[in-house]
């Protein structure tokens, strides 16, 4: 029989990919507050204690009021630069050997800083995360879902002249009442341009939206995607494709998406057959970054060896990373395992 201490000690060591990260959603206080400062911007919180007593979250909605107010402090290539490299360097200390991460253009374009301005600092330090430690990386545009389908075609007609450093798309924002059909014309012009996409759905929304985004968009992945477990046609459908879900445990918790991470339905997935992997979404504001999600779920839901094994296996599958770069890392992962 594991311990704990020892299951917690080979997720740390595993290799792992993450694949639900918004890096706005890394912003550290102490960051924000040091680029506030630097920028000259006032924040409504006067001190990090004050702005982390407020990360107190009862759904979607109260974070992302608190997430779009922390991501107002960036406004230069540099900051971009430094958020992302922050984060970078944080999980390349927890083993992570390959992200996929999301930006949100529009949350900035709407303060006046321009597209270029923020994937340029973001790319930057996806180059020297490569160079300096090898670490491989996906960059993913997400559109806003409550702002219009227009907007996001402004975006995509913004991201036209990077698409070479972009290689997915997605959707994310305030999920109730914006399903992804909104979004249809756009997806399928950011399909014709080779782009990946994915969108999160079944978070807060009902698997109405998962089945929209499967069929009407057609998503390589599903982020999040709880709520698909309320419907067994959905649940036969998803695992009959072989759809990655994208989960997020703390995030989960954090906004009451589960009640107790000790009812956290990652176990089920895995036991459905689904291709669950685990992921931090937003970590300044969560709690955790991705070993803190692995040890919150080895903690609280028991989870075994081999439900570790798997998902850490579909964290690998799941990426978009080259045949021949998913087998180094499943190497890795099965001589720790064996
Ligand atoms: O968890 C999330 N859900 C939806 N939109 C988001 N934008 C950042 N994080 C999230
Ligand atoms: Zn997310």
């Amino acid at each position: 029989m594991d311990t704990t201490n020892t299951l917690i000690a080979l997720s740390q060591a595993m290799p792992k990919t993450e694949l639900h990260l918004h890096i706005e959603g890394t912003f550290e206080p102490e960051q924000m507050f040091e680029i506030a400062r630097r920028n000259q911007v006032t924040l409504k919180y006067h001190t990090i204690d004050d702005l982390k007593s407020a990360y107190q979250f009862t759904n979607l909605q109260d974070f992302l009021d608190l997430y779009y107010q922390g991501m107002s402090v960036l406004l230069h290539e540099i900051d971009f630069y430094d958020l992302t490299m922050a984060y970078l360097s944080k999980v390349h200390s927890e083993n992570v050997v390959h992200v996929e991460i999301f930006f949100d253009p529009q949350g900035h374009l709407s303060r006046g800083v321009a597209f270029d301005v923020q994937i340029k600092g973001i790319y930057r330090a996806l180059q020297d995360a490569k160079q300096q430690w090898g670490m491989t990386s996906k960059l993913i545009m997400s559109f806003l879902r409550h702002l219009t389908e227009e907007s996001a075609f402004e975006t995509l007609a913004l991201a036209t002249p990077y698409l070479d450093w972009l290689d997915g798309v997605g959707l994310d924002s305030s999920e109730l009442g914006h399903p992804p059909e909104k979004f249809l014309r756009v997806f399928q012009a950011c399909q014709a341009l080779g782009l990946y996409v994915t969108a999160h759905a079944g978070e807060e929304g009902p698997p109405e939206y998962v089945w929209q985004a499967i069929h009407a968009i057609g998503v390589d992945r599903i982020d999040h995607g709880n709520r698909a477990l309320e419907d067994d046609e959905l649940v036969a459908d998803i695992k009959h494709r072989g759809l990655t879900l994208t989960v997020c445990p703390l995030s989960n918790l954090k906004l009451c998406v589960v009640d107790d991470m000790k009812n956290h339905p990652i176990q089920k997935m895995l036991a459905l057959g689904l291709n669950a992997t685990v992921n931090s979404d937003d970590p300044a504001y969560f709690g955790g970054y991705m070993n803190d999600n692995y040890a919150a779920l080895i903690r609280q839901t028991q989870i075994n060896k081999a439900q570790l094994y798997l998902l850490a296996k579909n964290g690998i599958l799941g990426s978009w990373m080259t045949d021949s770069e998913k087998a180094t890392h499943l190497n890795t992962l099965n001589a720790l395992f064996d």
